[in-house]
């Protein structure tokens, strides 16, 4: 469990980090979503002592970082992939880790493997490997120490869609086996298939935070068919309020089950059904918007 209390965080006078508190439960993957320089490496610098907080605190199982006696065998962390030894081999990177942690020998070779570089590449310096392979050991540094909880900065960054595949099933394994994970991502979507709850942070602070379930909760329907008017005038007759976006999308305040009965019941084959995001996406694009802006003008 990951609890972080009132954490902020001023750069010359600026509040970059800005009063945050939620927390990350075990069992349960956690995305830490905003738009580049929101605050989630600092806030995550905080967590693991590399960021000294102007106020507030994290803790991991109650304790401090600093207070952790193994902070690795407690929690994994990935911040910057790019910042390993370039002169090392991955080998050396993970044995390194692995005698700091006082840990048997034979998890440099488990980790590896759980990772999915080969032996080959093992035994490559780190200078010679692309992101995607820094992120893979990466991970492995993090999970060496068999912690209970993860805290990564943008994991899925450089990889390719498999090894982002690969990345999104080790840390829903790693949350069904009771562990406690935190990821940072820059990217709605990225978050919205793993995560189990979402902390949304803008210029700094906390907009919007809960279970997916319930920050989708009540958030109706979009649905699309080719005969638009057709499903408009089926889902008002059923009494369904809706409204049409102007990609010609109708959005409803029925959940996606009773839009699909509705259709059925007139005959209509749909070409999209789905959960509306709740909000989310336009919370999420107006972030981005800002920041954007905030960009253009500095
Ligand atoms: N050491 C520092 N000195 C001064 N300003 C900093 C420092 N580190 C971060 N900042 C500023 O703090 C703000 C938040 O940065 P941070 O890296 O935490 O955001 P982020 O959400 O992780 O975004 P990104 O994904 O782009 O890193 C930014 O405006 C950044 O310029």
């Amino acid at each position: 469990m990951i609890r972080v209390e009132s954490l902020s965080k001023k750069y010359g006078g600026r509040t970059v980090v800005d009063d945050v508190t939620f927390t990350a439960r075990p069992g349960r993957v956690t995305g830490f979503l905003g738009p580049n320089g929101a605050g989630k490496s600092t806030s995550m610098r905080m967590m693991v002592g590399l960021t000294r907080p102007h106020a507030g605190q994290a803790t991991i199982h109650g304790r401090t970082f600093a207070d952790l006696p193994n902070p690795g065998r407690e929690v994994g962390v990935m911040l910057d992939a790019s910042a390993q030894h370039a002169g090392r081999t991955g080998r050396e990177i993970l044995t390194l880790a692995q005698q700091t942690m006082g840990l048997p020998a034979g998890r440099v070779p488990e980790m590896v493997h759980r990772v999915g570089l080969t032996e080959a590449e093992a035994e490559q310096r780190v200078g010679s490997y692309s992101l995607g392979m820094r992120q893979r050991l990466g991970v492995a540094v993090a999970l060496i120490g068999a912690p209970s909880v993860l805290i990564l900065d943008e994991p899925a960054n450089g990889l390719d869609p498999a090894g982002i595949r690969w990345m999104r099933d080790l840390l829903r394994g790693f949350a069904d086996d009771g562990g406690t994970v935190l990821l940072s991502s820059h990217l709605l979507h990225e978050v919205d298939v793993v995560a189990d709850d979402i902390v949304m942070i803008g210029r700094g602070r906390i907009v919007s935070e809960g279970s997916k379930a319930e920050l989708l909760k009540g958030a109706g329907a979009v649905v699309r068919s080719r005969d638009t008017d057709a499903l408009e005038r089926a889902l008002r007759d059923s009494g369904l309020v809706t409204s049409r976006s102007s990609d010609g999308a109708l959005h409803t305040d029925a959940e996606p089950t009773v839009v699909g009965l509705v259709a059925r019941e007139a005959g209509l084959a749909l070409t999209e059904l789905r959960t509306a995001d709740g909000g989310l996406e336009e919370m999420f694009l107006a972030l981005t918007a800002d920041t954007q802006r905030e960009g253009k003008a500095a």
